[in-house]
């Protein structure tokens, strides 16, 4: 955990004790549910949490806004996201049952109130966000459309969807004819997992509404 001190060394000794609980209770749900690869579960810090967390070099949530995790698996990021923001109410949604209550419960262990999980599809979801936030789920031009009526109407230059993903973007930003802004989380963490790693930020407007 160490990892996450480092790069957010504001994190209180509260925030601390709930990522080192995190780390348990996802460890245990991954035995049974796969939440992510078994080879990766000694890399939870970094390769899962940490990256989460790097929505949060990108975008600083304000206290009272919502947020959506959209197609969440085991919580991913809307979990780490929501021990960083305890003053933001994060909904996290996903289509496989199972997946969310394994979220239920950690969510239920830590403690975690601003926290709520469903099951849904995102196409179903019908309330209204700040934010949008997701982590390998679809490409852009199939993803967008199930959540681009779901921001509340006042919104301001930071809101909108921030994805993480991967590799070179160019084609599939093209092909979604969207606005986005490409953020490297390279220019914040120094391991090597994160050279091709980004947060794909497009904002609320950029479909011309
Ligand atoms: C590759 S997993 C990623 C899970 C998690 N975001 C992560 O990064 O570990 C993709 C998840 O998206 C969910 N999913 C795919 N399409 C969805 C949809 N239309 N609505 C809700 N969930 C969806 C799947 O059930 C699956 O759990």
């Amino acid at each position: 955990m160490d990892i996450l001190a480092r790069y957010f060394p504001d994190l209180t000794d509260h925030q601390k004790r709930h990522f080192a609980q995190l780390e348990t209770e996802f460890r245990s749900w991954n035995e049974r549910l796969n939440l992510v690869a078994r080879t990766d579960v000694d890399n939870l810090a970094e390769r899962h949490f940490l990256h989460s967390l790097g929505i949060a070099k990108v975008v600083q949530f304000p206290a009272g806004s919502s947020v959506l995790d959209v197609g969440t698996g085991g919580g991913l990021p809307g979990l780490p996201l929501a021990i960083l923001f305890p003053e933001v109410k994060f909904h996290l949604v996903d289509s496989i049952g199972k997946k969310i209550r394994a979220v239920q419960e950690m969510a239920h262990t830590l403690g975690l109130h601003n926290l709520t999980a469903e099951q849904t599809r995102a196409e179903q979801v019908r309330a209204k966000y700040d934010y949008v936030v997701s982590r390998a789920v679809a490409r852009l031009a199939t993803f967008h459309p199930w959540i681009a009526h779901r921001y509340k109407s006042q919104g301001d230059a930071t809101t909108g969807l921030y994805y993480l993903k991967g590799g070179d973007l160019t084609e599939e930003i093209e092909e979604s004819g969207l606005i986005a802004h490409v953020h490297n989380l390279s220019d914040y963490f120094q391991e090597e997992f994160f050279e091709t790693k980004k947060v794909v930020f497009v904002p609320t407007t950029s479909d011309g509404r």
